[in-house]
């Protein structure tokens, strides 16, 4: 083993009012991302440091890639695929059109190919909501849409076992990291359990991703770190501290996915904090963490 020392440096200081759902795309050297009440779908290059920035019509919660070019995304209560050479926007299926306060939240594509992505009601604060409002579904490659459950608070981070026999899922009002068994020719999950309960100063678990050990980061929504877990053990193995505290989706990316980005958002921050964390809403950059993470799959449709 390599003794490696941990770095964090803010690589784009983008003022996100609410940054989510980091996704590495290999192809381009860029890390995608969006701010949530901003309508804006990002893609930062890393080599020339270039960022270019979609607006769409409604809230955009996630992004991830898709295997016939482009991007999907889930936008307002719609699975959408964009066209980022055009910017234009096509729906590939709508969810909910009887619950006008709800909007997708975080999202990501299964291994086999399917988009997962929870609802939640709007937000009056951060936190601060109807609860039970929410829904998980998925999108398949056929465009049909199946739902799991409902009575969902804060529907967040997600990501499946390295042999794809695991989802894990966050709930972040739940304040666990939950597991599920995984039917990857079905897409069909059963069985939840939790795997880690968040320590009173972790405060929100809000995005997660999974590393090439089998192990879950999750992202500290007001508690300002990101927390490596062994969801076999339940043991909290490591935590890294950022200097802002809305820290909310992590991924890994760059060369061999050996650098880890960390999404964060200013809403919700009064003057005082925003002075001491200029960087709030920023897209860092951590380095040394000695562990890899996996390619993000792209949606198979
Ligand atoms: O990004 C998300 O997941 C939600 O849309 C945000 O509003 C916050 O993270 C949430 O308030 C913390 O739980
Ligand atoms: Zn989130």
């Amino acid at each position: 083993m390599t003794m490696s020392s941990i770095n964090i440096e803010c690589v784009l200081p983008e003022n996100c009012r609410c940054g989510e759902s980091p996704v590495w795309e290999e192809a381009s050297n860029s890390l995608l991302f969006v701010d949530i009440p901003a309508k804006k779908v990002c893609r930062w290059d890393s080599l020339s440091k270039q960022v270019h920035r979609m607006t769409v019509d409604a809230p955009v919660s996630s992004v991830a890639l898709r295997q016939l070019g482009g991007y999907v995304a889930t936008i307002g209560t719609k699975f959408c695929a964009l066209n980022w050479e055009d910017q234009s926007v096509t729906v590939l299926a709508t969810v909910e059109k009887d619950k006008k306060n709800n909007r997708f939240n975080d999202g990501k594509v299964d291994p086999a190919g399917r988009y997962f992505a929870g609802t939640m009601a709007e937000e009056t604060a951060p936190a601060v909501l109807e609860r039970h409002q929410g829904s998980l579904y998925s999108l398949f490659p056929d465009h049909h849409v199946e739902k799991y459950f409902d009575q969902v608070d804060i529907s967040n981070g997600l990501d499946w076992s390295l042999d794809h026999k695991i989802f894990y899922y966050i709930d972040s009002l739940s304040y666990s990291v939950d597991a599920f068994d995984y039917d990857l020719q079905t897409g069909k999950i059963s069985n939840r359990r939790s795997v880690y309960k968040l320590e009173k100063e972790e405060q929100i678990p809000d995005g997660m991703c999974i590393d090439a050990e089998g192990k879950l980061w999750v992202a500290c929504y007001n508690g300002g770190r990101v927390i490596h877990l062994d969801p076999q053990t339940g043991k909290r193995l490591q935590t890294v501290m950022l200097p802002v505290d809305k820290t909310t989706s992590c991924c890994f990316g760059g060369k061999f996915y050996s650098e880890m980005y960390v999404t964060c958002a200013r809403d919700g921050m009064d003057p005082e904090d925003l002075l001491q964390q200029p960087k709030a809403g920023g897209i860092f950059k951590i380095t040394g963490l000695g562990v890899k993470g996996i390619p993000p799959n792209p949606y198979v449709g």
